[in-house]
């Protein structure tokens, strides 16, 4: 496929800050790095500074410290223009008295292309977004998830090595989200072009991404893939942005006899997973176990209960069809999630012991 083309650049930020002039903290300093051909998201809630971001990326702000680079070069200073970057924003902002063809070609005549390339150019990008026998449609006859197919089409039309998408599929529905979502993640795969891509829905950031930022308060907290985020988050924050999770406080870190790390916690020890080192830094750590790792043990005699076996009492089972979630407290008044698909829970009111397998556990800071 010719669209195959398009030369793909890196993007990376170094100490990239800004402070909006009436004071306000948009984006702490952080670092980046977006490999060349990859699909990165930038995850976080309503305010954490994910447009701010996009828009520092695509050169929209002017950040007060740190830079930006694309490839090898430093785009901090250089205009919107001339970062070749393609954008794709939750409003269309497609031409509406033009034909879907006219639309893609026109940043095509913006750069100057031949008659004869335009052409080609149109063909090749039509049959991209699948929409080839739309060419001579009024984009204002297309249903939302099409026009914003024609809106990546144009987007990418004129190769630019970089495509910038900001919430493109907020104004879809659900089924529309997951068409378009699908299409995106396979013209970004075909093209091989670098796409940073803006939202706050977890699942549509997991289903598209090769690596998530995850942004709070202005701040990169965790750069990695999906399931690296998931099941080894590095902070409370990520671990409880990213579906339930239990947290235990560690009050201390201990190595074994066997090597291997070993958490104090009000419960007793837990053993950590094998080969994990203890983490830089000095601050306080908290465990956090999924509730789909949990189990939950009921037995006569205490000494036949697999580590950590917490005693716990059960404070309520809702049953979910094919999964139940189990509510339960700690003699301390801690509660924690169960959820049990492949075992029936014991009955409310029970004492049973939570027990898991030390790998399914993720040390991260409190
Ligand atoms: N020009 C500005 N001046 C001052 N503050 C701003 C400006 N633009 C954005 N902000 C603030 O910066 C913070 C981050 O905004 P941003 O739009 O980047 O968040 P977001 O993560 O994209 O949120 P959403 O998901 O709601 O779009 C917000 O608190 C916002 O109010």
């Amino acid at each position: 496929m010719s669209s195959g083309d398009i030369q793909s650049n890196g993007i990376a930020i170094q100490g990239l800050g800004l402070t909006f002039p009436n004071g306000w903290v948009g984006l702490k300093p952080s670092d980046l790095h977006i490999a060349g051909g990859s699909f990165c998201t930038l995850l976080g809630p309503s305010g954490s500074g994910k447009t701010t971001l996009l828009r520092t990326i695509a050169g929209l702000i002017t950040p007060t410290s740190g830079r930006v680079f694309i490839g090898t070069r430093d785009v901090t200073r250089v205009s919107v223009q001339e970062r070749n970057i393609g954008f794709v924003f939750q409003s269309y902002a497609l031409f509406p008295t033009m034909s879907v063809a006219e639309n893609i070609e026109y940043p095509l005549r913006v750069h100057k292309w031949s008659a004869t390339d335009r052409t080609a150019r149109v063909k090749e990008i039509l049959d991209l977004i699948e929409l080839p026998a739309f060419a001579g449609r009024a984009v204002g006859e297309l249903s939302g998830g099409q026009q914003q197919r024609v809106a990546i089409g144009r987007a990418i039309a004129y190769r630019p090595s970089l495509l910038l998408l900001d919430e493109p599929m907020g104004a879809l529905d659900r089924r529309l989200r997951q068409q378009l979502g699908a299409d995106l993640r396979d013209i970004q795969q075909r093209t091989g072009i670098t796409a940073v891509y803006v939202t706050h829905d977890q699942e549509e950031a997991f289903i598209l991404s090769d690596r998530i930022a995850i942004m709070n308060h202005g701040e990169i907290l965790q750069y990695a893939t999906p399931d690296e985020l998931y099941f080894h988050p590095t902070s409370r924050f990520v671990a409880e942005f990213l579906g339930e999770a239990n947290l235990i406080d560690v009050v201390e870190l201990r190595s074994c006899e066997k090597g291997a790390l070993v958490a104090i916690t009000s419960y007793g020890a837990v053993p950590l997973p094998a080969g994990m080192t203890v983490p830089g830094g000095s601050g306080e750590r908290v465990l956090i176990v999924r509730p789909e790792d949990v189990e939950l043990v009921t037995a006569p005699d205490r000494s036949d209960i697999p580590t950590p076996g917490i005693p716990v009492t059960i404070d309520n089972v809702r049953f979910l069809g094919s999964r139940s979630l189990v509510t339960v407290s700690t003699a301390d008044g801690k509660r924690l999630r169960v959820e049990c698909s492949k075992w029936r829970p014991p009955n409310a009111d029970t004492t049973a012991y939570l027990t898991w397998q030390p790998s399914a556990v993720a040390l991260a800071d409190r």
